[in-house]
């Protein structure tokens, strides 16, 4: 130790060139006030056309100005992180904390089991003492398949993790690390271990297709005996099985070295109690993991996100344990990441400018929202834990007294704390763990762990620490962002609502920044007029921007052009190109049009008490041939939704009243005034119409299974056309 204990385990560097961007951010909010004057001084009189709709796009300006001044928060303050893990090595060696792994599954049709065994497997083999490391599967779909093929992956780690340390593998999910086609693919070693996993794979495979266990296994195995009370996936008793008790001197490898512990845990559901989804789940797992190896650092992950860097934990570690820094530290999330992006990533699943930019701001100003996925927290803030200056982290607990227990009976002691009514009076989903009612239970926990003085560390390395798999259909990508959208905007209701009870407890900067997220779903509101309104007026020849040549339009010129300039660096910057900007711009249009409506609506509804939560688990595998269109990056359709009618109509209307203004130039209909007075709302509904080419090719041109089904086209056409007549007819 010595001098070593002066050396911090982890920097902070501040982004450069912040000066430069606060100037330039200054010079549009210049611009937008000089919108918002112009439009205040010119609404037309009581006589005059267009009033009313000038009067809209003022609300609506005035919405995005707003709107973009949250937006600016995440981007005034970024900081980057970069960790010591070797001085945290040197220091710590003997003393590292427990380190509890939670990963999430619940439905084995959707979240295929060998992927989420490769997510076990990835974890299990992390570089750190495998005493101290224990993972925990948790299976709300309580399928006896699932726990058929984490006993396979229990077998298979025996030779896998001794295999990953001798060659140094990375990365250590297996079915990732046989694509790569590694260096070592022609020796003895990576044959037999190449052998092993496939064996494994056809036997989970064949269960999972079958729906059924080998008879011999269930007479082999007790833990299925577990299933002879067990009616469906909503109702059965508590299901808990240690495969590996890392405390047995048994469990070793083919190597003779210790194994991590493997539980399994499917909680206790019954059809009368709420199980709270993510949340319930997560919730069961602090409590049985408390009985059974209770480390005091725990990882809450997906059951697709496996580990890409064997190394993550020790980078965690670095935050935690920094003598200096680290005891204010709650959490420490890394970004989300996925194996299956394309290269212009056509649904923008990547959320780049968030990942990479907003976070670091987010960071700066006290810490990242916790993200449900790859993040790591200790234990005690986790469940509830409130800062105060004098708290003291022991990292070597004592917690000998369970290696004399017999496992059957820690078993049996450890189930009734997964039992659905354990919760019943007790602050459980309130103070404690995670926080139950919102469909993004995860940011509403780290908003809470925040409010009681903690903060958070964003880490987001040159090496992904994570690759889950993102949707790969537009209805998925949809969905799932209504789920959110849902989750955030309800956020701002909540009892921590960054609105006021944040206010003093986390920093101005963090409040707008949870604001920016939070007010997704009332976006879509002047999003979708701005998209409609401008567009059916070029029918009318209603004029709503400064001409030209006017000196008014500099504003609008600068502020447009400036904000779409940013936004195009910024993603090129996040390692984007520029076609995958176009679909960023597409996606986050479409999400405004659907996604945003309905969780608006349905917020709304679940206020006045007419609807409930629901969790709408987003599919990880899919057809060949939609997976096969995916990696030709082409828009995926298929199945006719609300969603995609409105879409289509949306983008209808603006084809039709595009085609109507170039019919009439090209006819010579109209004057050069005319044209000029005319000219932004041209470009505007020719932008619409550019961005939703591939929505015409999916209505018109395609033959493929992915296109729009002929119902949308018809609906849509219709619903377009009628908008467009009763407007030129009404107004
Ligand atoms: O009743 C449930 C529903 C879901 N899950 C698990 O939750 C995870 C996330 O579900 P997924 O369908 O993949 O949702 P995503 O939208 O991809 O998840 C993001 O958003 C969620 C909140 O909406 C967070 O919980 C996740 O961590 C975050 O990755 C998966 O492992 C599921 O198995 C459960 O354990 N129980
Ligand atoms: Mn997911």
């Amino acid at each position: 130790m010595g001098s070593e204990q002066l050396n911090p385990l982890f920097e902070t560097k501040k982004a450069k060139g912040s000066i430069l961007y606060r100037i330039f951010a200054g010079t549009v909010f210049l611009g937008i006030c000089l919108v918002w004057y112009y439009r205040v001084r010119n609404i037309p009189s009581k006589e005059e056309d267009g009033r009313w709709v000038w009067i809209g796009l003022l609300g609506a300006e005035l919405w995005f100005g707003f709107y973009w001044l949250f937006t600016q928060a995440p981007r005034w303050n970024k900081i980057y992180r970069f960790t010591f893990k070797e001085r945290l090595f040197t220091r710590y060696k003997n003393d590292l904390p427990g380190v509890d792994i939670f990963v999430c599954t619940a439905n084995p049709a959707i979240e295929p089991p060998l992927m989420v065994m490769n997510t076990v497997l990835s974890v299990m083999a992390y570089d750190y003492p495998a005493e101290k490391l224990s993972v925990y599967l948790s299976d709300d779909g309580g399928s006896d398949v699932t726990f058929y093929a984490l006993m396979e992956a229990s077998r298979f780690a025996r030779h896998w993790i001794p295999y990953c340390k001798r060659f140094h593998v990375e990365p250590r999910s297996p079915a990732a690390y046989f694509a790569l086609k590694p260096n070592l693919d022609q020796t003895k070693a990576y044959a037999a271990i190449k052998n092993l996993y496939e064996d494994m794979e056809n036997r989970i495979e064949n269960a999972n297709n079958l729906g059924r266990i080998p008879e011999e296994e269930q007479f082999n195995h007790k833990g299925f005996s577990q299933w002879n009370s067990y009616s469906s996936r909503l109702d059965h008793g508590t299901i808990l099985q240690v495969l590996i008790n890392g405390k047995a001197p048994n469990s070793i490898d083919i190597d003779g070295c210790r194994l991590p512990t493997l539980v399994y845990l499917a909680r206790e559901k019954r059809p009368k109690h709420p199980h709270h989804f993510k949340a319930g789940a997560l919730n069961a797992l602090i409590r049985v993991s408390s009985k059974i190896s209770n480390g005091e650092i725990i990882l809450t992950l997906d059951c697709d996100m496996y580990s890409n860097n064997s190394l993550s934990v020790m980078d965690a570690l670095c935050f935690f344990m920094d003598e200096e820094k680290g005891h204010d530290i709650a959490f420490v999330q890394f970004p989300q990441n996925f194996e299956n992006i394309t290269k212009n990533d056509i649904y923008s699943s990547l959320l780049r400018v968030i990942m990479d930019v907003d976070f670091h701001g987010l960071d700066g100003f006290g810490g990242p929202l916790y993200i449900g996925t790859g993040c790591f927290h200790r234990r005690d803030t986790l469940c509830g834990k409130k800062f105060s200056k004098d708290c003291k982290f022991e990292w070597t607990r004592n917690d000998d007294y369970k290696i004399q227990l017999n496992i059957e009976e820690l078993e049996e002691e450890t189930k009734p704390l997964a039992s659905c009514t354990y919760e019943q009076n007790t602050k459980w989903g309130i103070e404690m763990g995670l926080i139950y009612g919102c469909p993004v239970e995860d940011v509403i926990t780290g908003l809470s762990i925040q409010c009681k003085g903690w903060k958070s560390v964003y880490f987001n390395p040159e090496r992904n620490a994570f690759l889950g798999i993102a949707p790969i259909t537009l209805s998925e990508t949809l969905v799932q962002h209504k789920r959110w959208a849902e989750g955030d905007f309800q956020v701002l209701f909540s009892k921590c609502s960054p609105a006021w009870y944040a206010h003093g407890k986390i920093s101005l900067g963090l409040r707008m920044a949870y604001f920016v997220y939070g007010l997704w779903p009332p976006n879509c509101f002047p999003t979708l007029y701005y998209s409609i309104v401008p567009s059916l007026c070029l029918l009318k020849g209603i004029s709503l921007f400064p001409q030209v040549s006017s000196p008014w339009f500099l504003p609008f010129a600068y502020v447009i052009s400036a904000s779409y300039i940013c936004s195009l660096a910024e993603f090129l910057w996040c390692r984007g190109t520029i076609l995958g900007w176009l679909n960023d711009q597409r996606i986050w249009l479409y999400k405004r049009g659907t996604s945003y409506v309905f969780a608006f609506i349905d917020t709304i509804s679940k206020m006045l008490g007419f609807t409930n939560s629901t969790f709408i688990i987003t599919a990880k595998a899919a057809d060949e041939d939609v997976l096969k269109r995916y990696e030709k990056e082409i828009m995926e359709f298929g199945a006719s939704s609300p969603m995609f009618t409105i879409l289509a109509t949306l983008a209808m209307l603006n084809l039709f009243c595009f085609v109507g203004v170039v019919q009439k130039v090209i006819m010579k209909e109209i004057s050069f005034r005319f044209f000029e007075a005319m000219l932004s709302q041209i470009i505007l509904c020719g932008a619409l119409v550019l961005i939703n080419l591939p929505l015409y090719q999916a209505l018109f041109l395609r033959k493929d299974k992915g296109k729009l089904p002929g119902s949308v086209t018809v609906k849509s056409f219709a619903l377009a056309l009628l908008a467009c007549i009763s407007f030129t007819l009404l107004y």
